[in-house]
C-alpha cells in the first residue's frame, strides 16, 4: 500500500503514486505561463476581449482534461502586475485553501496581482490590504465589526428611506420615458452611497453634503471616480470604444493618484464630520499598544470600508440581485409578494429585520444570488510555506510565496457540491419552522450548502473575526438584500428588466414595474 504524502519502491516495482493526506494521488499542477509578457499579454485579451471571464477558465480547464488545478496567468499582466502567475483553485474544495487564514498570507493580495497607488489612501494601506497575521489588522478589524454590529439596528430605517427615493426616482424616470426602460445601475449608484454612509455613521447622507447634481449626484461621481482609480486594471467593458484602446488605456499603466485628489479630499471632508464620533471612540479605546493606529489612518480606513468595500460591494451586488429576480419572472414574483405582504402584515412604515427573517423564500432567493453571483469574484493569496491543495480527484503540491488564485463562481457553481448548480434555484435554501420537526434533514442539508456559500470571504454560517479575512459587513449585506426583495416586492406585483452582463456588474434596466394594489389605489395593478 502506498502510504501516505511518501514516494516508495520495493525491488524491481514501478514507484508508487505519492498520495496527498486524504489519499489522492498528488500530480504535477497542469498549464503553463508561456513566453514572459506575450503570454501574459495575450491572456488578458483573451480574458477582457476574445474570450471573456467565464470562457477563459472553462476553456483552460477543458484544455487540461477537467482538472480545476491549473497554472496561468491573471489579468492585468504587463506592465502593471509585477508577476501575473497565478495557481489557480476552480473547484469548490480547492477553493477552500483561500479561506484558510493559517494557509494563505493576503497582505496585499486584495486586487489580485497588482497593488494599487498609496497615494489614493493618503498613504495609509487600508485594512484589507493587511494579513490576518498583521497587528495592525486586529486592531483595524476590531473596529470594523464593532461599527457594523452597532449600527445593524438602523440598516432597515435608512434602507428603506434609500429604497423609497430611488423608486420614486425610477417611477418618475420611467414615466418620463417612450419606454426605451430605465436603467437602474444609475440609481443604484446614487442611492446606495446615501445609504452605507447614512447606515454605517448616521448624520446628513453625501448627497446633501457634497452635492448631488442635476445628472446622477456629485457625491457618487465623485465615489465612482475614486473607485476606478483602483481597480481600472481590472475593470472592462466601461463605454471606451474600440476595445483595443481601452485596453491601452485601463490595463497597460496606472492612471495617475493625483487626478482624484480634489475628489478624495471632498469625500475625506465628509467622513472626517459624520465619522468624528466613531473616531473620537476609538482614540479613547486605543490604550492598548498592540499597534498605533492614528486618528488619520483610521479615517481613512473608513472611507476605505465605506466606499470600496460596502458601498462597492452594493453596487454590484444589488443589480445581481434584481437580475436573478427579473429573469425568475411572474410566478416567482406572485409566490414573493404573497411571502412579503402576509410577514407585514398591514401597514407598517419600514420593512424591519425580524419581518424579514420570517419570510423564508426571500432568504433563499438572496443567498442564491450571493451563490450564483459572489460580487467580489476574485481572491488571492500567498502560500505561506510548501504545502498540497486537494481538488475533488487529485491533489497537486504548491511551493511557498506562489500565488493562489480562486475565480469564486467556479465554486459555488461546483455540480459536486450543489444539485443544478448553474442554475438560479429560489427556494434551494429554503427551511420553514415546520422542517424543525422530524430529523431536520432539510436543515443539516441547508447547512452544508451554505458552508459553500463563501461570497463574503468565509462560509456563512461563518463569523468575521479579528483574526480571519472574512468580511465584517456579512450580516449587514444579507439584510440588506433581504430588505431589498422584500421592499420590491411589497412595492410591486411583478416587474420586467432587461439585463446586458457586463465584467463587473450586470446592467439591469426596468422596462416596466406594475406597483401592488394597495401601494397603486384602487384597482391596483397600475403600470409605472
Ligand atoms: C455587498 C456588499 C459587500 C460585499 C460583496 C463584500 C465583500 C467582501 C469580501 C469578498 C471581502 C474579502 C476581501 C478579500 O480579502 O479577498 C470583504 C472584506 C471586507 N469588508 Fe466587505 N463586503 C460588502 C459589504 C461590506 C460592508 C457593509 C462593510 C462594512 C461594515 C464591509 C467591510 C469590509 C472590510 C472592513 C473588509 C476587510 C476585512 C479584513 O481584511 O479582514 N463590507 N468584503
Amino acid at each position: 500500500m502506498a502510504s501516505k504524502g511518501s514516494t516508495t519502491t520495493t525491488g524491481d516495482e514501478p514507484p508508487q503514486q505519492k498520495l496527498s493526506p486524504s489519499g489522492l494521488p498528488i500530480l504535477k499542477i497542469p498549464g503553463s505561463y508561456g513566453i514572459p509578457f506575450f503570454s501574459p499579454l495575450r491572456d488578458r485579451l483573451d480574458y477582457f476581449y476574445l474570450q471573456g471571464a467565464d470562457e477563459f477558465f472553462r476553456s483552460r480547464v477543458a484544455r487540461h482534461g477537467g482538472a480545476t488545478v491549473l497554472r496561468l496567468n491573471m489579468p492585468p499582466g504587463p506592465l502593471i502586475s509585477g508577476d501575473p502567475r497565478v495557481v489557480a483553485l476552480l473547484d469548490a474544495r480547492s477553493f477552500r485553501a483561500l479561506l484558510d487564514d493559517s494557509l494563505v498570507d493576503k497582505s496585499d493580495t486584495l486586487d489580485g496581482t497588482y497593488v494599487p497607488s498609496l497615494d489614493l489612501f493618503s498613504g495609509h494601506r487600508p485594512l484589507a490590504f493587511l494579513d490576518s497575521g498583521d497587528p495592525r489588522h486586529a486592531k483595524l478589524k476590531r473596529v470594523a465589526l464593532r461599527l457594523a454590529a452597532a449600527r445593524m439596528r438602523h440598516v432597515a430605517p435608512a434602507f428603506g428611506t434609500a429604497f423609497s427615493a430611488m423608486f420614486a426616482d425610477v417611477e418618475a424616470a420611467m414615466a418620463g420615458t417612450a419606454g426605451d426602460g430605465v436603467e437602474f445601475n444609475k440609481y443604484n449608484m446614487r442611492h446606495m452611497l446615501d445609504f452605507t454612509c447614512v447606515a454605517l455613521f448616521g448624520g446628513a447622507p453625501p448627497s446633501k453634503v457634497i452635492g448631488d447634481g442635476d445628472d446622477g449626484g456629485a457625491a457618487a461621481k465623485k465615489a465612482l471616480k475614486w473607485l476606478v482609480f483602483q481597480v481600472h486594471p481590472i475593470a472592462s467593458k466601461i463605454g471606451i470604444k474600440p476595445w483595443p484602446l481601452e485596453d491601452l488605456l485601463l490595463h497597460t499603466f496606472r492612471l495617475p493618484a493625483f487626478l482624484v485628489r480634489r475628489d478624495y479630499a471632498d469625500l475625506t471632508a465628509y467622513f472626517a464630520g459624520v465619522a468624528a464620533a466613531v473616531l473620537d471612540e476609538e482614540a479613547e479605546n486605543s490604550d492598548d499598544n498592540s499597534a498605533i493606529i492614528t486618528r488619520d489612518e483610521l479615517l481613512h480606513n473608513l472611507i476605505f470600508m465605506s466606499i470600496f468595500n460596502a458601498y462597492g460591494g452594493f453596487k454590484i451586488f444589488l443589480p445581481s440581485l434584481v437580475m436573478y429576480l427579473a429573469r425568475a419572472g411572474p410566478e416567482l414574483h406572485a409566490k414573493l409578494a404573497g411571502e412579503v405582504r402576509s410577514a407585514i402584515s398591514g401597514e407598517v412604515a419600514i420593512i424591519t429585520l425580524a419581518a424579514v427573517d420570517k419570510m423564508p423564500l426571500v432568504k433563499s432567493v438572496v443567498w442564491e444570488a450571493l451563490r450564483m453571483s459572489p460580487p467580489v469574484a476574485f481572491q488571492y493569496g500567498r502560500a505561506r510555506r510548501d504545502t498540497v491543495i486537494e481538488s475533488h480527484d487529485a491533489a497537486y503540491e504548491v511551493k511557498k510565496g506562489e500565488m493562489l488564485f480562486g475565480y469564486q463562481p467556479m465554486a459555488t457553481r461546483d455540480e459536486r457540491v450543489f444539485e443544478r448548480a448553474g442554475e438560479f434555484v429560489a427556494d434551494r435554501f429554503v427551511v420553514v419552522s415546520g422542517d424543525e420537526d422530524g430529523d431536520g434533514e432539510r436543515r443539516r442539508r441547508r447547512r452544508r450548502m451554505l458552508e459553500h456559500v463563501v461570497w463574503s470571504n468565509g462560509a456563512e454560517n461563518g463569523e468575521a473575526a479579528e483574526g480571519n479575512k472574512q468580511c465584517p459587513g456579512k450580516d449587514m449585506v444579507v439584510a440588506v438584500g433581504r430588505l431589498m426583495v422584500a421592499e420590491m416586492f411589497r412595492r410591486y406585483d411583478t416587474f420586467t428588466a432587461t439585463v446586458e452582463e457586463n465584467p463587473l456588474e450586470p446592467v439591469v434596466t426596468f422596462t416596466s414595474l406594475t406597483k401592488a394594489a394597495a401601494v397603486a389605489g384602487h384597482g391596483g395593478g397600475e403600470e409605472a
